[in-house]
């Protein structure tokens, strides 16, 4: 130990060493000496920039986790990725290859604590591909952020019929023994979503899905018109699942076209979850602006078959995200929720 360390540290060690080999085999021993005193003043050079850039980053906790447990020794340059809404996204290009950062300045690690369990629990199940989440921190000066492996995407959409195929297989795959729920709240677009574990599906959707969002319209817009008639609607939607077998079964729960890619061998990729354990008709509430094809339905009703009713409650998932983009966004999006809502009072008598 001592040894290593005088090597590490310094030249006496170093040329002690060199005139020894020298004087026992002159001249290859003034080849290897140089050769070892190159390779050693590397090695050298090469630890103290790792241990000059950890030390000056103790204020950096995304850098200093590339350069230790990121296994990184240099980091050659970052870059902004844009695409996303909520949070800062940036590619950092390292030796040890490029890492996908997502930052926020104002935001706790809750949000990506969620997103990182989700992440896994989907990898987990090695159906489709999503990227695999590293590390989670808070930021010095407030925020946090999600460090996970970098995708390089290909150029093509996706095969629709890969990834209905595979969305299938995560979805038969990943049932849970706790109900529908999930192990944390995380968070849709921005707005809270609640994940309390719960034994029965539609009292799960109904308080924690179409009853959370309810109430967040009628408190931020004072809307008690279309409060009132989704109650009414979750009081009496019961049928609408008649004939369904339902299971608890682990969903993306944000699957529209910018949460999908494919890689660079054309595979499907699935990014930015807010998972939870649901009905899997409900993973299809974003297709409204998903562009999910015929191939992609065949291919998913192959492995997970259509129940009766699907059709039937196809608006009633639409309707959540719907309800959502009304809170995020706005009024714009009122006219449909309440149409849906208005549909099913009337095809339901209620
Ligand atoms: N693991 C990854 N590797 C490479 N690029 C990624 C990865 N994850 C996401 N991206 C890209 O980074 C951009 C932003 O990512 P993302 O959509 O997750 O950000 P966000 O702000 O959390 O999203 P949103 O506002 O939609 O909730 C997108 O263009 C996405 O395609």
């Amino acid at each position: 130990m001592a040894a290593n360390v005088a090597l590490l540290c310094g030249s006496p060690s170093t040329s002690a060493a060199s005139s020894l080999l020298t004087r026992r085999f002159p001249a290859a021993g003034r080849r290897a000496s140089s050769r070892f005193t190159i390779i050693l003043n590397c090695s050298i050079i090469a630890g103290l920039y790792v241990y000059h850039q950890v030390a000056a980053l103790g204020d950096d906790p995304i850098k200093e986790w590339i350069l230790t447990e990121g296994k990184a020794t240099r980091i050659t340059g970052t870059r902004s990725i844009g695409g996303g809404c909520i949070n800062s996204a940036q590619r950092y290009d390292t030796d040890a290859g490029p890492f996908f950062v997502k930052t926020n300045r104002r935001i706790d690690p809750s949000m990506f604590e969620g997103e990182a369990l989700g992440l896994k629990a989907m990898y987990g199940t090695k159906s489709i591909r999503v990227p695999l989440p590293y590390k989670v921190g808070s930021l010095p000066a407030g925020g946090s952020f999600i460090i996970m492996e970098f995708i390089e995407f290909g150029r093509s959409r996706g095969d629709q019929s890969a990834l209905g195929r595979k969305l299938a297989e995560m979805h038969k795959s990943a049932k849970s023994d706790k109900g529908y729920g999930f192990y944390v709240d995380n968070t849709i677009g921005s707005t809270p979503q609640i994940n309390t574990w719960t034994s029965d599906w539609i009292e799960f959707y109904s308080k924690h899905r179409l009853g959370y969002q309810l109430e967040l319209v009628s408190r931020r817009f004072g809307d008690s018109a279309i409060y009132e008639k989704g109650q009414r609607l979750i009081k009496n939607m019961r049928p609408l699942f008649d004939g369904a077998v339902i299971e608890p079964c682990l969903l993306h729960g944000d699957l529209w076209s910018g949460n999908i890619s494919s890689d660079t061998n054309g595979d499907p990729v699935i990014l930015d979850p807010a998972c939870y354990y649901g009905h899997n008709e409900a993973e299809f509430g974003m297709s409204w602006c998903a562009g999910f094809s015929g191939d992609f339905y065949n291919s998913y009703f192959q492995v997970m078959p259509k129940q009766p009713g699907f059709e039937k409650r196809r608006d009633l998932y639409l309707l959540y995200h719907y309800l959502n983009h009304y809170n995020l966004f706005g009024s714009g999006y009122r006219s449909s929720a309440m149409s849906i809502i208005e549909d099913y009072l009337w095809m339901l008598g209620v």
